[in-house]
């Protein structure tokens, strides 16, 4: 593990025993996930672009001043992304990323409508996330899904576009199983989105709205009333409405909890002063990722250190997290069972040892 990953609150051995713990993320974008190897070669076969090639130099630039300074670096890493080619190597190697962790399973983030808008012919786009799929599971046994979202602030041709491709029986891949709803949020309304939201649902898709993130409780309102929505991207504002948290908690809806993304992009003062606490007092259930974690100098395994110190977890504390991880995603019943049963065996063997 990089040594500044290394959270000298959280006892290494507990460090060791996250590294090895079976585990799903929920929340992680497609682009926010290369890694600064990644980036660094594709600016480097792109010179025109302002991202820097030297990835100590990516350490500054990934220094975020304010939420909306950190979606236009965001999009200058879009920015790379130009050949079908680079789609592939990027989804590879994300999947290796998150195997080195002991990710069984991942849904994964993609804005389909960024690359289109940009010139990749949407087929070849669709190909590309689904033959590094296909390989990375026969590789390196990480099961990807995707969740294809609209780029909000990118208006309603992006949410149009975005349903286009995500309902359409030619181009939809067969790894899709969710919609949502990212970027800026203020001025961004969720209730406009309602009519993209109910056909990717009547198309079998799950959704899955980031709200709350950046504006009030009200947002996580909108998401659940307007976009029907099963899980809460951040949901962090949830915090300031107890109403909101005991309808979370009874109808056991899930937040994907980000806790250094929200540090990262200000969206929270300090980790101290992160909700995570107060969902699991009221009894909400959390799941805990990671968003963009190069670019928020972060990890999986770390937000479980994060979350281990926020929450006082211990082993059977973070297999149970794991396990809300697992029990929270679009996977299959049996797929469901089996990574629990794998959760369940390690942290049984780590306990006996
Ligand atoms: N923490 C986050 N919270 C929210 N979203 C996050 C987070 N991390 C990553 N994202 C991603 O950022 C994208 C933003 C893209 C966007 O706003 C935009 C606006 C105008 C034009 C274009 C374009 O492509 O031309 C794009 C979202 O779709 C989402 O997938
Ligand atoms: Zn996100």
């Amino acid at each position: 593990m990089p040594e500044h990953l290394v959270d000298p609150d959280v006892p290494r051995d507990l460090h060791a025993f996250i590294a090895g713990l079976p585990k799903a993320e929920l929340h992680v974008h497609h682009v926010g996930s290369a890694s600064p190897r990644i980036v660094s070669e594709l600016a480097a076969r792109h010179p025109d672009s302002k991202v820097p090639t030297d990835p100590e130099a990516l350490v500054d630039y990934f220094q975020f001043t304010d939420f909306a300074h950190f979606i236009d670096v965001y999009l200058s890493v879009v920015d790379l992304i130009r050949t079908p080619e680079d789609v592939r190597l990027l989804t590879y190697e994300v999947a290796r990323d998150m195997a080195r962790q002991q990710v069984r399973y991942a849904e994964l983030t993609i804005t389909p409508f960024s690359s289109t808008r940009r010139g990749i012919d949407e087929g070849a786009f669709m190909d590309a996330i689904e033959d590094a799929r296909k390989a990375a599971e026969a590789e390196f046994g990480t099961v990807l899904r995707w969740c294809f979202d609209i780029p909000g602030e990118a208006g309603l041709e992006s949410a149009e576009e975005t349903t286009r491709l995500a309902t359409d029986d030619r181009v939809r891949p067969e790894g899709l199983v969710s919609f949502g709803l990212g970027g800026p949020e203020i001025g961004v309304g969720r209730p406009q989105f309602k009519p993209y939201f109910d056909q990717a649902i009547a198309a079998g898709l799950h959704s899955v709205p980031h709200a709350g993130e950046t504006t009030g409780p009200q947002t996580v309102w909108d998401a659940l009333t307007h976009l029907r929505a099963e899980r809460i991207g951040h949901g962090t504002s949830s915090a300031q409405d107890p109403k909101l948290l005991a309808h979370l908690a009874e109808h056991r809806i899930p937040l994907e909890v980000c806790p250094t993304s929200n540090i990262a992009t200000r969206a929270v003062r300090t980790l101290d002063e992160h909700p995570l606490k107060e969902f699991t007092r009221a009894g909400v259930l959390v799941t805990i990722n990671s968003d963009d974690p190069p670019m928020f100098g972060t990890d999986l395994n770390n937000e479980y250190a994060v979350a281990a110190r926020l929450l006082g977890l211990d082993e059977r504390g973070l297999a149970e997290l794991a396990k809300n991880g697992v029990d929270s995603s679009f996977l299959d019943a049996p797929g469901k069972a089996r990574i629990r049963d794998e959760i369940d065996t390690y942290a049984a063997a780590w306990l006996s040892s």
